[in-house]
């Protein structure tokens, strides 16, 4: 049985409980796990809380710190393929793109590791005479990370490696579903060195474990990545001690599309932006719109394309899409659809479950187009987190940039054009927190990400992805200190 590691040490639950870990593409039972709850969350944040306040890690040289986060790239690069075979098993998704998010991943803790040295605070110009006036950074203390089930070690990295380079504690919660690859990472923490405390991992059900942590007084900063409902009731708790807040929630991402871009990529991309992992992406470029004059000539290509998507077993070297992550998950793909269906979208292609027999025991859905879309429906609205692509068309520049930003989110958006001007005019007015010019989904541990909108607050990776786990003090010195004799 998998446990948890609490103040350096490898527990089960206080109750006892546990959970069993299901393959959504067979529903083999694939591991148990330990079923934490409030009080092995309390446990967790009271050892975080000690190994802050001790500065058991915070007051090591930064450069100290950063080794350890190397070490700890180091480590995940060579247990990768084991990392990505877990991941894949406990997600579905393929272990081809499970290989590249370990690679990311690497990446990211490399990237945060060679910043935890580089920040030498600021000198301000002090309009007060005979003072110095400079800024530096701190860590921020405890912090409670929630995160998913669709990307569950690369969206943990993008939370453990900042608030490590930064010399803060921790307690991750990562998804009930998906913890098979933070409980190894932990191992891989524990084995660089990382002292006790300083990462706790609470495995457990987000009413529980997750809402302990976005109340409990001792957390000073909670960094949640799931959906906008979950993140609205963090943010409420976050408010019970007015801790630092960071929300990385969903996406309805559109893709435009003008008639003068070269009509292959901007197929095969349209189909990159929703199917990859089963359109289980927050910034999947679920919302196709296409300028008119080519709309029934890119769906019929695209069409003809998305009936060849060959499904099966992440294991397996010739599936393009794995399952979706649980039967519940499915429901409420299926639900979206025929909901779709009701409001006037036409199933162009899929729109049902395959009837292949091997597929029967997994949580799959066909790559689905629907058509006839338009803007005020609860499918072009809603994310549905499927393998599900909606069009919508559009005749001008300004009609399609007003389609593009009536959302209540604002994650990401592609433009898909030659005309390199329309595009800058567009992305300029598109209100997302990344927009792409000619391509889709692309994220690296340089640039920052993170929505506009109800898809969240703050913002992961590049600088921001440290200062978010930093808080800045203003030092001011008076240099010739004598009374003022104002009273
Ligand atoms: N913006 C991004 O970068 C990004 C990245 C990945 C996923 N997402 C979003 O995540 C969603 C899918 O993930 P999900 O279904 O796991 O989301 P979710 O909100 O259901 O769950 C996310 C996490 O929150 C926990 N949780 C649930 N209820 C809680 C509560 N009351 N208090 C504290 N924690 C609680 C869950 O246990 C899980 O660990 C989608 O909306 C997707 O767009 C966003
Ligand atoms: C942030 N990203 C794109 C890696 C995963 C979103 O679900």
């Amino acid at each position: 049985m998998k446990k948890m590691f609490i103040n350096g040490e490898w527990v089960e639950a206080t109750s006892g409980d546990t959970r069993e870990i299901i393959n959504p593409y067979n529903q083999a039972v694939i591991a148990t796990v330990s079923e934490g709850d409030k009080q092995d969350a309390k446990n967790a944040i009271a050892a975080a809380r000690e190994a802050f306040d001790n500065k058991e890690w915070a007051a090591i040289p930064a450069a100290e710190r950063g080794k350890v986060v190397h070490e700890i790239a180091r480590l995940i690069e060579r247990d990768r393929e084991e990392l990505a075979e877990l991941e894949s098993l406990d997600t579905g998704k393929t272990v081809e793109e499970s290989r590249g998010d370990m690679d990311d991943i690497a990446g990211v803790f490399r990237y945060f590791a060679e910043m935890a040295d580089k920040d030498g605070g600021e000198i301000i110009e002090s309009p007060i005479p005979n003072s110095t006036s400079r800024v530096v950074h701190e860590p921020v203390g405890v912090c409670g990370q929630i995160t998913p089930w669709n990307y569950p070690l690369l969206q943990a990295s993008w939370k453990l490696a900042p608030a490590l380079a930064a010399g803060n504690t921790l307690v991750m919660k990562p998804s009930e579903i998906t913890p098979l690859t933070s409980i190894k990472v932990f191992e891989l923490m524990e084995e660089a060195g990382v002292p006790a405390g300083v990462v706790n991992l609470v495995l457990g059900p987000g009413n529980s474990v997750g809402a302990e942590l976005s109340v409990n007084d001792d957390v000073d900063l909670i960094s949640f990545t799931g959906g906008i409902e979950t993140g609205k009731r963090i943010m409420q708790a976050a408010s019970s001690n007015v801790k630092n807040l960071a929300l990385e929630l969903g996406g309805k991402n559109p893709n435009i599309v003008f008639a003068d871009a070269d009509f292959e990529t901007a197929v095969d991309q349209a189909m990159n932006a929703v199917f990859f992992h089963a359109g289980q992406i927050c910034s999947a470029g679920t919302r196709l719109l296409v300028e008119e004059s080519i709309h029934d000539d890119f769906v019929e290509a695209l069409v003809n394309r998305v009936k060849t998507i060959k499904l099966g077993s992440g294991f397996d070297e010739s599936t393009q899409m794995g399952p979706l992550i649980s039967g519940d998950h499915l429901n409420k793909v299926i639900n979206y659809v025929e909901n779709g269906k009701q409001e006037g979208a036409t199933v162009a292609v899929g729109g049902r479950r395959p009837e292949d027999p091997e597929l029967q025991n997994g949580f799959f859905y066909l790559p689905t187009v629907l058509t006839d879309c338009t803007t005020d429906m609860g499918v072009v609205q809603d994310e549905g987190f499927g393998p599900v692509i909606t069009v919508e068309k559009f005749t001008t520049e300004e009609e399609a940039v007003r389609l593009a930003n009536d959302s209540i989110y604002g994650l990401s958006g592609g433009v898909f054009t030659n005309d390199i001007a329309k595009a800058e005019r567009c992305v300029a007015k598109m209100r997302m927190g990344t927009v792409w010019i000619n391509d889709v989904n692309l994220y690296f541990p340089q640039a920052p990400w993170g929505g506009y909108k109800q898809s969240g607050i703050g913002r992961e990776l590049g600088k921001t992805g440290l200062e978010e786990y930093q808080e800045t003090k203003h030092i001011f010195r008076n240099l010739k200190p004598e009374p003022v004799n104002w009273f």
